[in-house]
């Protein structure tokens, strides 16, 4: 079978709207897929402030937030397909929507942009809601990429996506394991930004500073990271949490950020020990893929690769599309086993009762 379907991605670090074309085919359940077209479309400074704001909105006002930021998904998917010319070629869009509450204990998740409104805008199929369905069962409803990467990305024994979030995923053959390791480029973009900066590129304001050793260790004992899996972070965890106590300590941006870094490869390392010692397996030198835009901070990367050697670890990077539009990649994947009635999220790594077919169908046609 041939799939056409658009992934959409609005991830924590509030960057921009991920937009990919996939083409996938598969054959007796092997799946191959090709990235035709991928675009992020950044958020202007009016976005930004309404999605980080909505948790703080009223009922009423929330749910006209859903509505209105729906529609303007639906116009930044028309305006892709106009760009690349993919009209009548698209069979289906999946949207994880922009992730504005994370309660699973609570069993609740909160992404907003109605899918009804982004079928209505671009007339074609849409998937939405794709964490609800495992997080009523009792799951943690994150990380949902994992049955993508089993099913697209075959060989490699870990993955590691460094996006506002950065969260792992152990490929076991008797489990596959995956959850939120810790706040990353969120709260890196937040000490970024008090100097100005969107980002800190490459890493090299962090690389230029201090490592601030009884602050990374005060970061490393926060609660989280004692919490045995299945378990998810929600974005207040870095906002409200990691990013003031690096303020707190008043020493200049460019140790805080350097103080950060290695707190993510200490923590990264920390969980795949963890991970390697609770699961066993019979090698002893094993692959990490990197993703997520923070692949792209070389500072972070060579950090992470010096905590990583004494594990056997290699990191391994890949092209900039795959490293950019993976979790987009993966939700159209969602979408399509969706549509197919297959489980797409799995139990094993979210602790749900069962795995299960996430995702709410809006139909965007005409019968
Ligand atoms: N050249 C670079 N140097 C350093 N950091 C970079 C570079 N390019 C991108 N980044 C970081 O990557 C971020 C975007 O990452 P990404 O799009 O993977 O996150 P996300 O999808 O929002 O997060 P999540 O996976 O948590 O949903 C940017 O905001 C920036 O912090
Ligand atoms: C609740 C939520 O939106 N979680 C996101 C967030 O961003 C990164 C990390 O935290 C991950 O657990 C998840 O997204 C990815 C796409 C996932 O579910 O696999």
């Amino acid at each position: 079978m041939i799939y056409r379907a658009i992934g959409l991605m609005s991830g924590s670090s509030l960057d921009g709207l991920d937009i990919a074309f996939i083409e996938f085919h598969e054959s007796k359940g092997v799946w191959e897929y090709e990235i035709k077209a991928a675009d992020c479309y950044p958020y202007g400074e009016e976005w930004v402030q309404k999605l980080r704001g909505a948790i703080q909105l009223n009922a009423l006002d929330y749910q006209l937030l859903h509505t209105e930021y729906g529609h303007y998904i639906g116009e930044q998917v028309n305006a892709f397909i106009e760009r690349h010319n993919l009209q009548y070629q698209v069979q289906l869009i999946a949207s994880h929507g922009h992730t504005t509450f994370h309660a699973p204990a609570k069993k609740m998740t909160g992404q907003l942009g109605d899918g009804a409104a982004i079928a209505a805008v671009t007339g074609i199929n849409v998937v939405s809601d794709l964490r609800a369905m495992d997080i009523a069962l009792g799951g943690q409803g994150a990380p949902i990429v994992p049955i993508g990467e089993k099913l697209l990305l075959g060989n490699y024994t870990f993955f590691l996506n460094l996006g506002g979030i950065a969260n792992i995923s152990y490929n076991h053959p008797d489990q596959y394991l995956a959850f939120d390791v810790c706040p990353a480029n969120r709260v890196l973009n937040m000490l970024a930004h008090d100097e100005g900066k969107t980002y800190d590129d490459g890493g090299q304001l962090a690389a230029s500073g201090n490592l601030h050793p009884n602050l990374l260790k005060l970061l490393n004992e926060l609660d989280y990271y004692r919490l045995p899996y299945p378990k998810s972070l929600a974005n207040d965890f870095g906002t409200d949490v990691v990013y003031p106590l690096l303020k707190s300590s008043g020493i200049p941006t460019a140790d805080a950020l350097r103080t950060m870094v290695e707190h993510i490869a200490e923590q990264t390392a920390a969980t795949i020990q963890t991970l390697l010692s609770n699961h066993k397996l019979e090698t002893t030198s094993y692959q990490l893929l990197a993703t997520g835009g923070g692949a792209h901070n070389t500072f972070l990367l060579e950090r992470l690769q010096t905590a990583l050697q004494p594990l056997g670890v290699e990191i391994v990077t890949t092209d900039k599309n795959l490293i950019d539009f993976k979790e987009a990649l993966i939700m159209a994947l969602i979408g399509v086993l969706r549509w197919r009635e297959e489980n797409n999220v799995l139990a094993s790594v979210t602790g749900a009762s069962r795995s299960s077919i996430g995702g709410a169908v809006w139909i965007g046609q005409e019968a």
